[in-house]
């Protein structure tokens, strides 16, 4: 049986914690610090001396504690939040705000109420000067991508909370970004959904060969997805330590090494 590219795909450096080599990072975050400062004038340090090198392609999670920076570290490497000190970097060029290019995109849950599904799918295109016919014909595109052509016309009051999630993913990839970031994007979804939805995001992943960095509360779906996992502590955030995952796709959870890993995980998690 030939091996899909999914299934070939390993992690760049795996068994190297910390930084990738230089030559394959892609996003690269050099002792990346976050300072928030509060009304009352005081600092709290947030993330302290991050550093991180994901190379092109690569899917990586960030797991942690809640309260532990992962939120905030995608809206950095988003620009959408300033780094106190240290740089993040995306194919060599500095981040200095969002909206660089077309690069990097924010999945965003939210759906607009008052556009049905083409719409919202379309939205995603609406600074790109394309004509409206195609912006549509595109959006319908997408939208079969996610198998959701069938729905097109509906609105999303009119759609489960997965079908919502397969718009938005649908949204997000519009402009074909380099790199998407995702910001527990299932966590509200059931557990056969939620599973279903990771399927159909692997298989987004290996046709249209995106860089993934995915925020997630759970060991499982880290696992099901990523080729490597970077789990996070608090106070101040940082890298704890990171798990490659180099378990051959489709990844099946009774797998002995899935298992192995999932307790080092958790192990890591609760000390
Ligand atoms: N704008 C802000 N001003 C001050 N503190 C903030 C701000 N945004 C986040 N924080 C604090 O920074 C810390 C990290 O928050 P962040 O949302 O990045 O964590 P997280 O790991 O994503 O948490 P969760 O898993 O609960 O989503 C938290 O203590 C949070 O209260």
């Amino acid at each position: 049986m030939s091996q899909s590219p999914v299934m070939e795909r390993r992690s760049p450096d795996a068994g190297v914690e910390g930084h990738g080599p230089a030559e394959t990072a892609f996003i690269r975050i050099d002792g990346a610090r976050k300072v928030f400062t509060q009304r009352s004038g005081g600092a709290v340090p947030v993330l302290d001396n991050v550093d991180l090198a994901i190379a092109e392609n690569e899917f990586v999670s960030f797991i942690g504690r809640s309260g532990c920076g992962k939120t905030t570290l995608l809206n950095m490497i988003a620009g959408l939040e300033d780094v106190s000190a240290g740089r993040i970097a995306i194919a060599g060029k500095v981040v200095t705000g969002p909206g660089q290019g077309q690069g990097v995109v924010f999945q965003q849950h939210a759906l607009f109420p008052w556009l049905t599904a083409v719409d919202n799918v379309a939205f995603g295109f609406h600074k790109s000067g394309l004509a409206k016919a195609e912006r549509r014909r595109r959006a319908l595109d997408l939208l079969a991508l996610v198998g959701l052509e069938a729905a097109a016309g509906r609105y999303p009051r009119e759609m489960s909370g997965g079908m919502q999630q397969r718009v938005s993913i649908a949204r997000a990839l519009a402009l074909d970004p380099q790199i998407l970031l995702m910001d527990e994007p299932f966590g509200a979804l059931d557990e056969l959904t939620r599973i279903e939805l990771q399927q159909e995001l692997l298989r987004i992943w290996e046709a249209r060969r995106k860089t993934i960095v995915f925020v997630t509360h759970s060991i499982s779906e880290a696992l099901m997805l990523s080729d490597r996992i970077v789990l996070l502590a608090p106070n101040p955030g940082r890298i704890k330590r990171i798990f490659p995952v180099d378990l051959p796709r489709p990844r099946l959870r009774t797998d002995p090494g899935f298992n192995a890993l999932y307790q080092a995980i958790w192990n890591e998690l609760s000390t």
